[in-house]
């Protein structure tokens, strides 16, 4: 019996983990002058628009409901991210709740000539599942 269970719960947690990572989202943009600031670097605000729809894709891609952003965690802008470069966001889910899912969203800096690629921005993005009366539902089915 308790053989049972524990290879249910084993099978679960394969199940979640396997589709975390069938639904890690990639997106790279090339950081052009039309999207910088007046320190010739990506605009903050601009960063934080991508984040939100690269975690959104991710989030959708995980549980194909519809979500709503609810918060944003801490959102570390560890280096900047200089016009004339390629930025790479790398969504993925780090929490399953009952009605609710985190994502993880980091951002790397890429130079275009050369093969240098370093960590620039990370941040942590909840959305809610809601039905069609927009109230929470549950996020994954077997939850
Ligand atoms: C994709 C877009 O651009 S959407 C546009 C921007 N977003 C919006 O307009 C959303 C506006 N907000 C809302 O409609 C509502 O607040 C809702 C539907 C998201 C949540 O409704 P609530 O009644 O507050 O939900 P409730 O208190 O039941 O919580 C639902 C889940 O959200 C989580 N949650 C609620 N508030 C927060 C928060 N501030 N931070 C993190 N998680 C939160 C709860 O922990 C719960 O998770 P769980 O079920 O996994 O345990």
């Amino acid at each position: 019996m308790s053989n049972a269970l524990e290879q249910t719960q084993t099978d679960y947690s394969d199940i979640i983990e396997q589709r975390i990572n069938q639904s890690e989202a990639r997106v790279i943009k090339a950081v052009f002058p039309a999207i910088t600031n007046h320190h010739n670097t990506l605009f903050g605000g601009e960063a934080l628009a991508w984040m939100d729809e690269t975690a959104f894709i991710a989030a959708t891609r995980f549980c194909r409901k519809t979500l709503v952003t609810v918060s944003s965690d801490r959102i570390d802008f560890k280096k900047p991210i200089p016009a004339g470069t390629l930025a790479e966001l790398i969504a993925r889910v780090i929490h399953v709740g009952n009605t609710s899912l985190k994502v993880e969203v980091n951002i790397y800096v890429e130079n275009m000539y050369q093969d240098h690629r370093e960590h620039a921005i990370r941040g942590v993005f909840t959305f809610v599942a809601v039905d069609e009366q927009r109230n929470p539902t549950q996020v994954w089915p077997n939850r």
